[in-house]
Parts: structure tokens; C-alpha cells; sequence
């Protein structure tokens, strides 16, 4: 399990959204400052659009900065359910790099051969990996089901790998591409943001199983070294 996980919880959207925006421009600030650039991985999914947009007010250096998905939906760039168009409409403008992991190869196994040799050449490892959650305890695209176990234990050199969620999450019924346990627990920072007590719920009992979590959730935190903050929005 991560070294340590601190909760912080919020009663008010502003309040958690400034307090992820304080804690990821730091983060950025110090890559910035220790290596002339950052590389960070943002989800998808809704919880986190208002805070990156709020994000990239920040007076980073953004032209430093190199953005990726932690996972991304397998539909062309233009379709409602990219999550790189989500954060490249927001970040592009103020100069930042975006990469996409998806590409528009139809089988998800040559689109994650294709993310993976894309990240293939970025500064390993990321200085930061965002996480979002759904109610089921999937994380990035790291969905319970057939591919979890390829997914967390693709080897540490694999960074991305193509999914066929079954059953596919409602919400984006379309398969992903996603960074893999390994590429995840390589992060020099991590944080998770959630909302709602069904959430919660899921990932406290996500956090006491660990490693053995049938929640993927659960497997992705123990396979991270370094201290996890958790942001929670109660509703
Ligand atoms: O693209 C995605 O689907 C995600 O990256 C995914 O892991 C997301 O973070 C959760 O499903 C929570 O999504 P919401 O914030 O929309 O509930």
C-alpha cells in the first residue's frame, strides 16, 4: 500500500477545488524548478474539468509542461467522450504539451501497443499521476474484469496497455486505452480526487483490502510507493 494516505475532505466544491489546484501547481512548480520540466498524467471523466480549468489559470510556466491522460476512450478526437480533447482545449491555449494515448486503431490492443510506444519517449517517470474513481472501483481505465490482471501486471516497463471493459461502463460504453499498474506506482507524486459518500465508501474498503482488492482501486494504491493525498468531496 502507498507509504501513507492522507484524506482531506471537503463540504464545498471551491474549497476542494482550490486545494487540488494549490497541491498540483506545487507539484508542477518543483518538477519545473527540479528538472526544467514536468510531466503529468490528468484524468478523465467529470469531476476533474472544473478544476483543471481553474488549473490553468495558474501562473505556471505551461510551455514546460507535457500533459497526458491517464487513460482515454477509444473514439476520435472530436467525439464528446475524449478525454484528451477535455484537457487539450484547456491546456493548449496556455502552450502546454498535450499528448494523446488513444489513437484510432479499431482493435484496443494495437491502440495500447501504439500508446505505449508513444510514452516510450517521454522523461520517466511522470511527476505527477491524478487519479479519478467510478462507484465500481475502476481507476484510470483499470476496470474489474478480464483484463485487470494484464493490466496490473503488465511488467514494469510496459507504460500503457488497450482494454475491452466488460461489462463497458455506462457512462462511455466505448473501449480504452490506460497507463498500466506499473506506470501508475512509478509516479513521483500521486493523488486521488473523489465525490459522493458511495465513493467513499468503495475506496476506504478498497484501501483496508489492499493489494489482494477485488476493487482495482485498491490494487492500483498498493502498487504506489510514495505518500497518496485523497481529496474527497462529501455530498
Ligand atoms: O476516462 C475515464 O473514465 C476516467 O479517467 C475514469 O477513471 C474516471 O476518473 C472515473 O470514471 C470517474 O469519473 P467521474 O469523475 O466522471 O465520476
Amino acid at each position: 500500500m502507498a507509504e501513507e494516505i492522507e484524506w482531506w475532505d471537503f463540504d464545498a466544491a471551491e474549497d476542494l477545488i482550490d486545494a487540488v489546484v494549490g497541491d498540483v501547481s506545487f507539484i508542477i512548480e518543483s518538477a519545473l524548478d527540479a528538472r526544467g520540466q514536468a510531466l503529468v498524467a490528468f484524468p478523465g471523466g467529470s469531476t476533474p474539468k472544473p478544476i483543471l480549468e481553474k488549473l490553468a489559470q495558474a501562473n505556471i510556466r505551461w510551455k514546460n509542461v507535457t500533459i497526458i491522460p491517464t487513460d482515454d476512450r477509444l473514439v476520435p478526437v472530436d467525439n464528446a467522450l475524449s478525454n484528451v480533447a477535455m484537457i487539450a482545449k484547456i491546456f493548449i491555449p496556455k502552450g502546454a504539451r498535450v499528448l494523446p494515448i488513444a489513437s484510432d486503431a479499431a482493435d484496443h490492443k494495437l491502440a495500447g501497443s501504439a500508446a505505449n510506444a508513444r510514452l516510450a519517449d517521454l522523461h520517466w517517470p511522470p511527476d505527477l499521476v491524478w487519479l479519478g474513481m467510478g462507484t465500481d472501483g475502476h481507476t484510470a481505465s483499470i476496470f474489474p474484469g478480464p483484463d485487470l490482471e494484464l493490466v496490473m501486471d503488465s511488467g514494469k516497463d510496459v507504460r500503457a496497455v488497450g482494454v475491452a471493459p466488460d461489462p463497458l461502463p455506462p457512462e462511455a460504453p466505448v473501449n480504452r486505452v490506460t497507463l498500466t499498474g506499473a506506470a501508475i506506482g512509478a509516479a513521483r507524486t500521486a493523488i486521488l480526487v473523489i465525490s459522493g459518500a458511495q465513493k467513499r465508501e468503495v475506496l476506504e474498503t478498497a484501501i483496508e483490502q489492499g493489494g489482494k482488492s477485488a476493487y482495482p482501486v485498491g490494487r492500483v494504491l498498493d502498487k504506489i510507493v510514495v505518500p497518496v493525498d485523497i481529496y474527497c468531496l462529501d455530498d
